[in-house]
């Protein structure tokens, strides 16, 4: 095959024209919903389950939503507090120096301040009482045991007035708000050791297929398992709590084994792999039958990806859920950001993804009447299409920042696209 003819191949699979009539075909391709109504399906899916709320200590809440409001624990700040290294000083100079050491951050109440004196004073002190002002050291000089100012000195300056941030009881974050390392910081000064939070969805993963191996180069009609290495560490940046990861044969005690994993899991979410197709030996469909699960989105118009699915087992409030992804790799990542994402996000209480677009650079060939998720580099505004997109392929995914949303039809070298960026687009750290 010419290198021309396999990159058409590619993309034809990409775009699976040889599966799809606007009518339907292939995996579920007539039960198939747009993508952003699967996506709203998903969201609308975790909103429906009953919250749960713990209270864990400061640094467990991490990632987490509050789930009530952090009112200050405290004024803050606590005391008067000296805002510079310097000199708090009482009344109009100069003054006069006190003998002996100054206030330092962390000591007791300092002595009163007499008019006329100054005292050294440490960033974080307290500030003495009867205290007008504080003088930077580099905005005065000591002479003789007095103080001159360089400068006027205007009435309070570099104090921090006690309660100039909040007052106790104040309101500083709603109940709903994400604990990101800046809130740890805010509840930590607030006063707080422990905070109420909606606990993170507990994720379970299951990787089906009998040719995967899960170590060593592939052999003998054998692949490498590319999604157990992937989806837990995905998923935990998308919010999950993953409690394991296991693979499953495709052979009848694989499938028993998935559904006791259905019937008795005690995770929010089962995500499986593979085995979402109509092929002999795809397990997942009459698993989820077999378990009465209600199948809430079976299939999306999306490329790749389109066999995804999406299934609630038990009611709407109490009840768990299964995200089939396909076992194409890139499908694979489709159906994680096409389901499991909205859905994790709703049920751990977080605001839907903001939306934002790019700028496609080139043009880019669409599905005649799917949307299409396309691996993109982002480079300044614009969004640079990366080859090896294939279903089967994570070439490209592992060199991108984002994957574009192009239309049916595709886009034109110029247009706006919807993208939605990778975990690791700002360079974030996994560790
Ligand atoms: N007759 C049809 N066949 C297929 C259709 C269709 O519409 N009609 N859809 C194709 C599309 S699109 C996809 S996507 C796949 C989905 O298949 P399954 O979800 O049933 O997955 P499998 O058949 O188990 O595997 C598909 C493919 O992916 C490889 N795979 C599976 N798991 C992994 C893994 N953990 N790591 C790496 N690779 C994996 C597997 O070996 C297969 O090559 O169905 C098409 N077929
Ligand atoms: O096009 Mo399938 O949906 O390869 O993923």
């Amino acid at each position: 095959m010419t290198p021309a003819n396999s990159a058409e191949q590619a993309l034809d699979e990409a775009l699976a024209l040889v599966s799809r009539t606007p009518e339907g075909g292939g995996a579920g391709g007539h039960r198939a919903v747009p993508w952003p109504r699967a996506r709203e399906a998903a969201a609308r899916a975790g909103a429906g389950v009953r919250e749960r709320t713990h209270d864990v200590p400061l640094g467990d809440a991490l990632g987490e939503v509050l789930t009530a409001a952090l009112d200050a624990l405290t004024d803050l700040p606590s005391f008067d507090t000296s805002a510079m290294d310097g000199w708090a000083v009482s009344g109009p100079g100069p003054w006069h120096v006190r003998e002996g050491g100054g206030v330092l951050a962390g000591s007791g109440r300092p002595e009163p301040i007499a008019d006329g004196e100054a005292v050294r004073i440490a960033t974080g002190a307290r500030i003495p009482a009867d205290a007008t002002a504080v003088i930077r050291s580099e905005h005065c000089r000591e002479a003789g045991g007095q103080l001159f100012a360089d400068r006027p000195v205007a009435t309070g300056q570099d104090i921090r007035p006690r309660g100039q941030e909040c007052r106790s009881g104040d309101l500083l974050l709603p109940a709903g708000s994400l604990v990101t390392p800046a809130v740890l910081g805010l509840a930590a000064a607030a006063g707080y050791d422990r905070l109420t939070t909606r606990p993170r969805p507990r994720v379970e993963i299951l990787v089906l297929g009998d040719e995967l191996l899960t170590e060593g180069r592939p052999h003998d009609g054998l692949i490498r398992d590319a999604l157990g290495p992937m989806l837990g560490p995905w998923l935990t940046r998308l919010g999950a709590d993953v409690t394991g990861t296991r693979t499953l044969g495709d052979d009848p005690a694989g499938a028993a084994a998935l559904l006791e994993a259905v019937t008795t899991s005690t995770a929010d979410v089962l995500v499986t792999t593979g085995g979402t197709a109509s092929g002999p030996v795809d397990h997942v469909h009459p698993v989820l039958e077999k378990a009465g699960a209600r199948l809430l989105v079976d299939g999306v118009a999306v490329r790749p990806g389109h066999p995804m699915l999406l299934a609630r087992i038990g009611d709407r409030a109490d009840g768990r859920h299964v995200v089939g992804l396909p076992g194409n790799p890139l499908a694979a990542v489709s159906g994680l950001l096409t389901l499991a994402e909205p859905l994790l996000r709703a049920l751990a209480g977080r605001r839907p993804r903001p939306r934002y677009t790019a700028t496609v650079q080139g043009d880019v060939p669409g599905h005649p009447y799917d949307t299409r998720l396309v691996p993109v580099r982002l480079d300044d505004e614009r969004a640079v299409p990366l080859r090896y997109h294939g279903p089967a392929m994570l070439r490209g995914v592992a060199a991108a920042d984002a994957l574009a949303v192009v239309p049916p039809k595709g886009a034109r070298s110029g247009q706006e696209l919807e993208v939605i960026d990778l975990p690791w687009a700002s360079g974030g750290c996994f560790t």
